[in-house]
């Protein structure tokens, strides 16, 4: 039987998802559970960064931890994991080196590398394998007591690509560009089994947190009651920017496509309700044209575009956007937040429809959380009417 969860308070991240006009707009952030928290120090003690994600007691803490800090505030949560949980699956090893970030003892060198065929081969079952994460959802969605909604997510094949070629971070990007220069089909196989991958991690996810009942005031007439979720996915393409107009289109956009696609269809077969999507392409703003025309739901921009400019395009094709300050500017003055946050708000309709408040990237560490609330405060007194 489905496991049970406490009735939804707080929907507003979903009703703007999907396009609906609101009293002011959601606001969370990408890595709100993280380092500039003291209580997420804390809490992660000596464990290992992958320990926790493995662990459902610790990734469900440290996921409510901006939720009972920021109470009031923050509009949805986002399950503690990481987008290279994929890689793992698909057999890799990943290790997250302290300070420096993921690291791949044995990346994929070469498609000569024996690793490439087998990668191609496993029959991966990502039910298998990640059910720890199925786990922290479904025990995530127990502790917030229908406080806010939970999002799942997954890294972009090409994000997950690159990871898995460079072994970890990358400057130059050596390793990936010789792969889609020098073997672009191959490439393509990957990107291909990646993403199928990504369909179903995401639809399993949806299926961890579902939830049959809710109130009645949140009904509609005419509905189907019986799977009502609460909850979102969104897809981390962190490195699209490193490629061009036109190598995007061939070797993330039709991966990123793929997934929202399929993912409706999987729900389906499994008897779920779709779910709002959102696709956040870092750097990728000459993009913005062809990802209006994919099937997510919601544009996640970096602080590259200007919310005005971005939010015409958008509006034109009924797309809701997701940003999008630069997140250095939780360093600045209060001034300087205040007017990053004014041109966000006048810029984004005044947050009334098609506006996910956020930042263009995760916070980064050693922000103060008061900074982070202060922000938050200040879209909510300039949205208030
Ligand atoms: C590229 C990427 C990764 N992971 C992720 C992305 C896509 C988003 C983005 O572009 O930032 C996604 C991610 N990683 C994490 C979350 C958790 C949920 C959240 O609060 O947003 C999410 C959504 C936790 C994390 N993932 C990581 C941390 C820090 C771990 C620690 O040192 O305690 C957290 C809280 C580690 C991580 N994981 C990854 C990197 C590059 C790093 C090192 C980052 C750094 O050193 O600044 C891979």
């Amino acid at each position: 039987m489905a496991p049970q969860f406490a009735p939804m308070q707080n929907d507003l991240i979903l009703r703007t998802a999907r396009g609906e006009k609101v009293e002011r707009p959601p606001m969370w952030v990408m890595r709100q559970a993280g380092r500039y928290l003291p209580e997420y120090h804390e809490a992660k003690g000596s464990h290992d960064f992958f320990e926790c994600c493995r662990s459902p007691e610790i990734a469900s803490t440290l996921t409510l931890q901006p939720i009972l800090r920021y109470s009031g505030l923050v509009d949805a949560a986002i399950i503690f994991s990481d987008i290279l949980v994929i890689p793992q699956a698909m057999g890799m090893e990943v290790v997250m080196k302290d300070k420096v970030g993921p690291h791949f003892p044995s990346p994929l060198r070469s498609p000569e590398d024996p690793q490439y065929q087998q990668l191609l081969d496993k029959n991966v079952s990502v039910q298998d394998e990640l059910q720890y994460v199925y786990d922290a959802i479904t025990m995530t969605r127990q502790k917030l007591e229908g406080r806010v909604p939970l999002i799942g997510f997954c890294g972009a094949p090409w994000t997950l690509l690159s990871y898995m070629v460079e072994g970890g971070g990358s400057k130059m990007f050596v390793q990936v560009k010789t792969w889609i220069y020098k073997y672009p089909e191959q490439s393509k196989k990957l990107l291909q089994k990646i993403a199928e991958l990504c369909v179903e991690y995401l639809a399993l996810q949806v299926v961890a947190g579902a939830q049959v009942h809710r109130p009645k005031k949140f009904f509609n007439i005419g509905e189907d009651l019986t799977h009502t979720r609460w909850q979102m996915i969104q897809v981390f393409d962190s490195w699209a920017g490193e490629l061009s107009p036109s190598t995007f289109k061939v070797f993330s956009l039709p991966y990123l496509e793929y997934i929202a696609d399929k993912l409706p269809k999987r729900l389906t077969e499994l008897k779920q309700d779709v779910v709002p999507m959102t696709v956040f392409a870092k750097g990728a703003w000459y993009a913005l044209d062809d990802l209006c025309d994919t099937k997510y739901n919601v544009i996640g921009l970096d602080w590259l575009h200007a919310p005005a400019e971005a939010y015409k395009t958008a509006r034109a094709k009924g797309k809701v956007l997701q940003g999008n300050a630069d997140p250095g500017i939780l360093y600045g003055s209060k001034e300087s937040i205040t007017a990053v946050v004014k041109e966000m708000v006048e810029g984004f309709g005044r947050g009334k429809q098609g506006w996910i408040a956020n930042l263009g990237h995760g916070i980064t560490p050693f922000v103060k959380p008061d900074d982070l609330k202060f922000y938050f405060e200040e879209i909510h007194r300039l949205t208030r009417d």
